[in-house]
Parts: structure tokens; C-alpha cells; sequence
């Protein structure tokens, strides 16, 4: 996690050209930096005694620029409190690597698992990394399977990582019946088992882990993530501080 990430300019998106297919320029395939959709007036909440600022209103001056990516297993929240968490920030731009996916291609994820197999379609998912990363101010969320090449860990870590730690039973009730194409088989839950424990080890790379229980809403999870980022930047400060700290210490003048 460093400051100097709201410096990088942002690069053309090169043509994709992944697992024998000829994939489309996906550049208007999300609109970085054009119209924030998630721009958000409400600066101010009122309470009871007053005006309250969001705290996630105050995360875009402290994060610098930095992305939010957040990990975790199909299912775990990561669109929808992605979303959230974005729309709060009020400054930052939400993408969804699925979607990216989905619209560069013009194919949907079961297309594509159907058409290339898994490896076709992690190919596909590492190159939309690559194309997003060197965008700033985004909150970027993750298939579940993004961790598990470890390639996409240099994009990853470029910003700060959040993973949603969800149990197996609680989101297979939120998944059964929809088309995620790992989840065809004859007992999802516990395919979704193994995945964990495969990826477990992945998933824990993360800078920070939010432990979602059945009974957090996606509101009370936004609240929680935004919470611990808060935390995260306060135990982590950027180099500066650091330096600027050890030169007083040591009777240095800092900048006069
Ligand atoms: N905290 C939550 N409580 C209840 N349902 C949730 C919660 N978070 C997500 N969901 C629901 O679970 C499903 C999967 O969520 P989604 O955000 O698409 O996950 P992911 O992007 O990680 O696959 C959606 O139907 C979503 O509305
Ligand atoms: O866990 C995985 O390997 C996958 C998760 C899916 O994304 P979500 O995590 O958004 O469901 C999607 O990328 C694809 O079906 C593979």
C-alpha cells in the first residue's frame, strides 16, 4: 500500500487476443474517470444531534488515489458491497472484473467456461486485471477465482486487498440455482468446501479479512469493511509519515 499509486497514469488497453479467440478492445467497457455514476451529494447525513460526515466519505483523502479489490468466493458479497462501498466513497468508480469480462467479450461467463474451459477463462480474467489495474480511484470487485493465479497477485497488491470471509452454508443459500458454472455439479456445497480450502491459503494475503456472518446485511458488511480500512490506514501510514517522524525524533529539520 503506497501513495505514490494516485500517480500512475493510466495505459491504453491493449486487444485481447486469449485463448484462440479474438477478443474485442475492451476499452468502452467501463468508464473510467468519465462520469463518476456513483457520485454522491450526500456529504452529510443528518442524526439525531446534527450533521454526521460518512466515514467512508473521508476514506478517498487517505487511501490517495489507491484501489479497493475485494476477493473471496462466489457468492461472498463482493458486487454488492463493492457497490456499496463505492457509492458511499462518493469519489471512487466501481468495476466488476465479471462484468468487464461479459462485456469485452461479448460472451457470458458459462459461454465461456463452455467455449475454453477454465483456463480459457482465467486467461481472459488475468488480462482484464492487467487492463484495470493502472486505473486509480476505482473499487474493484473480483471473481473468486482471481486469486489463484499467482500473476494477478502483482496487480493485486498495487492497492489494498479485502477479503469477504463467508462460510460455505451461508452462501449457498444465496447461490443455489444460479448459473456460476464451477457450482454444476451434483453437490455445490461441497464443491464450494473444496474451493475454500484450496484457496484458503490465497485468500489470506489479504490486507484485510472481514468476517461476514449470516446475520450482516450487505449495508452492516459496507459498514464493517469501511470501518476496518480505516483501521488498516491509520496502523499503516504512508512512508513519509515515517521518515518524518524518525528525522524529528533524531533532532533533524524536516522541511522548513
Ligand atoms: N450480506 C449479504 N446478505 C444477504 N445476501 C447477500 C449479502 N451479500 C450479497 N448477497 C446476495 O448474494 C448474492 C451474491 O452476491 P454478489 O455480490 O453477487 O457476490 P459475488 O460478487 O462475491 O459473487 C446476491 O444475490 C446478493 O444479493
Ligand atoms: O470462484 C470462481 O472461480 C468463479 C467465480 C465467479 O465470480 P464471482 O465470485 O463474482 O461469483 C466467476 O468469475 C466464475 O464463475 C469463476
Amino acid at each position: 500500500f503506497t501513495t505514490h499509486r494516485a500517480f500512475v497514469a493510466p495505459r491504453p488497453i491493449i486487444v485481447l487476443n486469449a485463448g484462440g479467440f479474438e477478443w474485442e478492445d475492451p476499452v468502452n467497457a467501463f468508464d473510467q474517470g468519465v462520469d463518476n455514476p456513483y457520485k454522491n451529494t450526500d456529504l452529510m447525513t443528518s442524526t439525531d444531534g446534527g450533521l454526521k460526515i460518512d466515514p467512508a466519505r473521508l476514506l478517498s483523502p487517505r487511501l490517495n488515489g489507491a484501489n479497493l479489490y475485494f476477493i473471496g468466493m462466489m457468492g461472498s458479497g463482493k458486487t454488492s458491497v463493492g457497490e456499496a462501498v463505492a457509492r458511499r466513497m462518493g469519489s471512487y468508480t466501481f468495476l466488476d472484473t465479471d462484468a468487464i469480462i461479459e462485456k469485452a467479450t461479448k460472451m457470458t461467463i458459462p459461454e465461456i467456461f463452455e467455449a475454453e474451459g477454465e483456463e480459457g477463462f482465467r486467461q481472459v480474467e488475468a488480462q482484464i486485471l492487467d487492463s484495470v489495474h493502472p486505473y486509480v480511484r476505482c473499487v474493484i470487485s473480483t471473481g473468486g477465482g482471481i486469486v489463484t493465479r499467482m500473476e494477478n497477485w502483482s496487480k493485486l497488491q498495487t492497492g489494498l486487498v479485502i477479503w469477504l470471509d463467508v462460510e460455505p452454508e451461508v452462501i449457498i443459500k444465496r447461490i443455489q440455482g444460479t448459473d456460476r458454472p464451477l457450482l454444476q455439479t451434483e453437490d455445490p456445497l461441497k464443491k464450494l468446501k473444496a474451493l475454500l480450502e484450496e484457496r484458503k491459503p490465497k485468500y489470506k494475503n489479504a490486507d484485510i479479512r472481514v468476517k461476514v456472518t449470516e446475520e450482516m446485511d450487505t449495508a452492516a458488511v459496507a459498514d464493517q469493511v469501511i470501518y476496518d480500512l480505516h483501521h488498516f490506514i491509520d496502523d499503516n501510514p504512508p512512508a513519509w509519515k515515517l521518515a518524518k517522524a524518525k528525522a524529528q525524533a533524531e533532532g533533524l529539520d524536516w522541511v522548513q
